[in-house]
């Protein structure tokens, strides 16, 4: 099929395969990032998500057919060239007594030479500018370890920033975090994305925040890609049954459209099959009235 999206590529896999030993494989991935892109991967326990990622960032050694950042071969690049195109916001950040100001300017380290310092005017001004953007600014000056969990999310996505990437590795950046924050967070990373055109890939655990947020999802399952598309190709009852082993209904997001992934219970399973009516469910009422109600 003749491949009609202009938009540049920032990256491009072609039957990666990457592992732990016999432990566990990744077969065969392939797939394209451009410009723009907000990819998600999903898919459940133990799909290899995260090992994907790995590869990605060159924490775990691949073997693949292409691997190209930013139209290069991605082990002839240096790690500080690889940085300058892709910055990687991991799950844990083991952050230890540093300020957030401090913290944010090492995202400038990919581009230090013998000449320039860190502290430079122009990388402090970039600092500057992204801190004001995320809106960690007001508490520069604090140590990172003693910020809440969503705080210091948004302190390592400055820092990801401030590294001016083309590409922007995220694993599940929401996670531990109450709905205000997964939405500030992900409200700000499709901010950049639209804003910036910074090409996105994230795992993520949530369906629904993947749906909401995600222009493109991956569907992980044993180590590959069973699935990929829009939201709405991706999030079917059948696909979403068959890699999770889990029964759910899909509706849509009466205000965004997007796919809306519900979990259906043994009892209400057991309800559906015997007719029984189920409590709480109000009478003559549309979907949309009904989730638009509360
Ligand atoms: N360092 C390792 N050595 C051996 N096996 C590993 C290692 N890290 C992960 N695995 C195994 O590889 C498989 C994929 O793990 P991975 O963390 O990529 O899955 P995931 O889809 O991100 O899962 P989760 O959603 O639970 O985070 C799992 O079976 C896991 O036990």
């Amino acid at each position: 099929m003749e491949d009609i999206n202009n938009a540049v590529p920032v990256l491009q896999l072609k039957k990666l395969t990457a592992g732990y030993g016999n432990a566990f494989r990744l077969k065969d991935i392939t797939l394209t990032i451009r410009q723009g892109d907000f990819t998600g991967i999903i898919g459940p326990n133990g799909a290899g998500k995260t090992t994907l990622l790995k590869c990605i960032a060159g924490d775990l050694p691949a073997c693949a057919e292409a691997f190209q950042l930013a139209g290069k071969p991605f082990n002839r690049m240096h790690l500080k060239e690889r940085a300058r195109h892709m910055a990687v916001v991991t799950q844990k950040n083991d952050i230890g007594f540093i300020t957030v100001e401090d913290y944010v300017m090492m995202g400038r380290l990919p581009y230090r030479s013998l000449l320039s310092g860190l502290s430079c005017v122009e990388n402090k001004q970039l600092a500057e500018k992204y801190m004001k953007k995320s809106g960690v600014w007001a508490y520069r000056h604090q140590a990172v370890n003693e910020l809440s969990g969503g705080e210091q999310q948004l302190v390592a996505i400055t820092r990801a920033l401030v590294q001016e990437p083309d590409l922007l590795l995220l694993d599940e950046p929401t996670a531990h975090l109450d709905i205000a924050h997964q939405v500030q967070i992900l409200d700000f990373i499709q901010q950049l994305n639209e804003e910036l055109n910074l090409a996105v890939l994230m795992v993520v655990h949530d369906l629904n925040l993947a749906a909401e947020y995600c222009t493109q999802l991956l569907l992980m399952q044993n180590g590959e890609v069973c699935a990929e598309g829009t939201p709405g190709e991706v999030l079917t009852r059948h696909q979403v049954k068959e890699a999770y082993k889990t029964d759910v209904t899909i509706t849509e997001n009466p205000l965004s459209g997007r796919p809306f992934v519900f979990p259906v219970s043994r009892n209400a399973t057991n309800n559906r099959n015997t007719k029984k009516k189920i409590p709480h469910q109000t009478e003559n009422k549309t979907i949309y009235e009904k989730i638009t109600a509360h």
